[in-house]
């Protein structure tokens, strides 16, 4: 979740780290665990949780918890719950306007790392990563990162499939792919013909 505006409260969730969620509760216990003591993972996660609280830092005074393990149905994540006051009132809009892109998909420090990534990656990210959400009369309101989504075609007869992970010191190139190719899963898994109750 990129942001949360609720009156003068403010929250966001900054997710990176990333291993395979398998099904199996005893497997996926000891991933876990070894997620939150992976040395690689855990500085990854920082760049991106340090990220999101120094940009809601120049709006509201903020705190944040340690890093923790989510389970979703394919993948985990190392996330930290990053929350505060405002100084000035803002809407969820203009808080999300602040906040994205956060270093979990543009890198930091995130100008020098637009940059970059714009010189290298050889193609356009069109809506990667957008923010999307709700506002409601009073500014409050709630955006989350559409990631790991597609884009139809003009024609509508194929879809681009997008997804990407954060690059450390450390980081192993074919464990990385395999991290983006999880990630794929459920887009894979709405897209299949096969029947599924
Ligand atoms: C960059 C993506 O995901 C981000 C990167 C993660 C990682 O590298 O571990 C985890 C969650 C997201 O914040 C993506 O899905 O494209």
């Amino acid at each position: 979740m990129l942001v949360a505006v609720e009156g003068s409260h403010v929250r966001s969730q900054a997710l990176a780290g990333s291993a395979p969620v398998t099904g199996n509760v005893a497997e996926d216990d000891v991933t876990a665990t070894r997620l939150a003591a992976s040395g690689k993972n855990h500085a990854e996660h920082v760049y991106a949780a340090t990220s999101v609280a120094e940009k809601l830092g120049t709006l509201a005074s903020v705190q944040h918890s340690d890093p923790h393990v989510i389970r979703l149905p394919r993948i985990m994540h190392l996330a930290t719950d990053i929350s505060g006051d405002l100084h000035a009132p803002a809407t969820a809009l203009a808080v999300a306007g602040v906040v994205h892109p956060s270093a979990a998909v543009c890198g930091t420090p995130t100008e020098l790392a637009a940059r970059v990534l714009a010189e290298l990656e050889g193609f356009d990210r069109g809506r990667y990563a957008g923010p999307v959400g709700w506002l409601d009369a009073d500014g409050d309101g709630e955006f989350a990162i559409a990631l790991r989504c597609g884009q139809v075609s003009d024609d509508g007869r194929s879809i681009r499939l997008f997804a990407g992970g954060g690059i450390v010191a450390g980081s192993d190139p074919s464990e990385e792919l395999a991290e983006t190719a999880r990630k794929f899963l459920p887009m894979y898994e709405a897209l299949s013909p096969v029947d599924r109750p």
